[in-house]
């Protein structure tokens, strides 16, 4: 699993906690830096943390800025599942993060293309990711990046796969309803964060860990591209470490 950090936690609770010192923690040795965002269920447990801090013991982003990682294509950012309404209602609206320094990809753009191309060109000029938090796919996607996805992607339209479209059905009305294409930070994209935290939780997500560490580096397993990057931390609760081996659970620190 060359240079990535693993931490095992015992569950939801703990892993939110644990991410969200790390994240509070580079907020506070730099202000000003640059925050990478990402959706799905599994940072809202680290978003609530973030804001207790924000509101109890002033942690403060009002120097920061943030790119979330994709949106769905077609959806326009008032629409109640689109990535905009999600950060709104779990993070930016509770916080003191200034409106016009949150960046997520417009994917109702009328041209895609220039939007993403836009869309690097804006991380590049804001300095580059400084910290990056990652969920990880059941197929081991990150972002939007499904299997198949190459080391040397930017941010792109992408096409959503079967297994997504039906995992993020639970957040519509019908599967009928899920977009099927997205704007996606790379992986180069995210390779390019200076740090870079993944969480995992639940058994669902315990194939994906171990293929994600213990197997090959792989567009296959896009998370599994992040053995080539030097400072990732990866976060796993119990049942989402339980495929993987003792020699990995081993090399671990257990919080
Ligand atoms: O956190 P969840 O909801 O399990 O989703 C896992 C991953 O899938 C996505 O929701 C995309 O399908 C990512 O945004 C997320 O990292």
């Amino acid at each position: 699993m060359s240079n990535v950090k693993l931490l095992l936690v015992e569950g939801y609770q703990e892993m939110s906690k644990v991410a969200a010192q790390l994240f509070a923690q580079e907020v506070k040795r730099k202000p000003d830096l640059v925050l990478g965002l990402a959706t799905g269920g599994t940072p809202v447990g680290m978003y609530e943390e973030l804001i207790r801090m924000h509101r109890t013991e002033g942690l403060s982003f009002s120097q920061a800025t943030s790119f979330n990682l994709d949106e769905y294509v077609g959806l326009d950012a008032q629409h109640p599942q689109s990535y905009r309404t999600y950060m709104q209602e779990h993070l930016f609206a509770q916080i003191d993060m200034a409106a016009e320094r949150t960046n997520i990809p417009r994917g109702d753009a009328q041209d895609l293309e220039q939007e993403c191309a836009r869309y690097e060109q804006a991380i590049a000029e804001a300095g580059g990711i400084d910290i990056q938090v990652l969920g990880i796919g059941t197929n081991g996607h990150i972002g939007f990046n499904e299997p198949g996805s190459s080391a040397s992607s930017k941010t792109r339209v992408v096409q959503l796969t079967p297994s997504t479209i039906e995992a993020n059905a639970r957040f519509f009305e019908s599967v009928e309803e899920v977009p099927t294409q997205a704007v996606s930070m790379g992986i180069a994209t995210i390779l390019g964060a200076k740090k870079i935290v993944l969480l995992a939780s639940g058994e669902a997500k315990a194939q994906a860990v171990r293929d994600m560490l213990e197997g090959e580096m792989t567009p296959d397993v896009p998370a599994s591209l992040l053995q080539m990057h030097d400072d990732v931390t990866v976060i796993v609760d119990a049942p989402a470490a339980s495929l993987l081996s003792a020699v990995t659970i081993g090399r671990a620190k257990t919080e």
